[in-house]
């Protein structure tokens, strides 16, 4: 028996593909009534991670259950896991209720819950239109609708609002939210933190098939943290003497360093008792979005030398500490 909890679980997770180890040590656990995001550059491992979770295919090791088993043991899994993977597999001469239908017959679902479906994603008005003549807007709702035909407790969505404009996010935005307020659980993935951060509550951050950041998007923002940039004539005399006041700090690649947390006067006031010059200040405060990319850049470059103080729990990245 399932245990009716919303809870999605993923612990130890691994998938390579060859030589390519496509998800590494993945854990982390879906919860109900919150919309997570599932967030990586691409190729970051997270269609793979949620094809796991869905059992379409077998992880090298680890486990994935949805309220407390794997998919493949889910008694009637339609009714429990909507998922949309893909929102181009229509056939282009069906209708969107056309579509709709041979899902229902498949799950064994009444036509009554088609319309309804339609419905919820807007699409009443365009139900008997082909699918071939729809916009990949268009497309992702019908996908969605195909999801939501079980009345599953679980929404898994890869990517789902890739390719809607600004009205189609606000409408996804309003629709998840709902769904998950109702006490039903979504995980959505997307490489666009733009595009998600005012939709999700929760995010799982991936780099290389690994967990960086899991936690409350409210954490990730509070952890937004002001650095100085200076330009320093003994650049390692100060980073001792700003390390014992208990800031981080980080070299940057253009020889200057970043003090974490401290704004360029106080740096100026440590730098002074030092017996340090300074040439250049400058003040800079980290958006979402870069602290996105730094934590992802290790996909593309090195890892970065030092992890930002923060709060959330942070796993383990390669050469890196743990929580902070
Ligand atoms: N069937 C496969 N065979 C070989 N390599 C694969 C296969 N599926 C995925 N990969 C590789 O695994 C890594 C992770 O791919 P995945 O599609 O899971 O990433 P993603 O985060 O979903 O990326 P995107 O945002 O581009 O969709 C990539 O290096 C990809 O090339």
């Amino acid at each position: 028996m399932h245990d009716g909890s919303g809870r999605i679980h993923v612990q130890g997770l691994n998938k390579r593909f060859g030589p390519v180890h496509a998800v590494q040590d993945l854990s982390f656990t879906v919860q109900p009534g919150a919309v997570t995001g599932f967030l990586g550059p691409n190729g970051a491992g997270k269609t793979t991670a949620l094809r796991m979770i869905l059992g379409l295919i077998t992880p090298t090791s680890g486990s994935a259950t949805i309220n407390g088993l794997p998919f493949h043991r889910l008694p009637n899994p339609g009714g429990i896991v909507g998922a949309v993977l893909d929102a181009h597999g229509f056939h282009p001469n069906r209708t969107a209720r056309h579509h709709l239908r041979c899902y229902a017959a498949a799950m064994n679902v009444p036509d009554s819950q088609v319309d309804r479906a339609l419905e919820l994603v807007g699409l009443a008005a365009a139900a008997d239109r082909k699918t071939g003549g729809f916009s990949l807007g268009m497309r992702q709702r019908l996908a969605l609708a195909t999801a939501l035909l079980g009345d599953p407790q679980i929404l898994v969505l890869d990517e789902p609002a890739n390719g809607l404009d600004p009205e189609g996010i606000a409408w996804l935005r309003g629709f998840l939210h709902a769904f998950a307020a109702g006490g039903r659980t979504v995980l959505m993935s997307s490489h666009f933190l733009r595009e998600i951060e005012n939709t999700v509550d929760r995010l799982v951050i991936i780099s290389q098939g690994r967990c960086v950041y899991d936690g409350h998007i409210e954490e990730l923002r509070a952890a937004q943290q002001a650095r100085a940039l200076v330009q320093a004539d003994s650049p390692d005399v100060l980073v001792g003497r700003v390390q014992q006041a208990g800031f981080g700090v980080e070299y940057l690649p253009d020889g200057r360093l970043a003090v974490i947390g401290a704004d360029s006067r106080a740096v100026a006031d440590l730098a002074r008792e030092a017996g340090v010059a300074l040439y250049a200040m400058q003040d800079e405060r980290i958006d979402l979005e870069q602290l996105f990319f730094r934590l992802t850049q290790g996909q593309y470059a090195g890892l970065p030398q030092y992890a930002p103080p923060m709060r959330g729990t942070w796993a383990d990245r390669p050469g890196e500490g743990g929580d902070v």
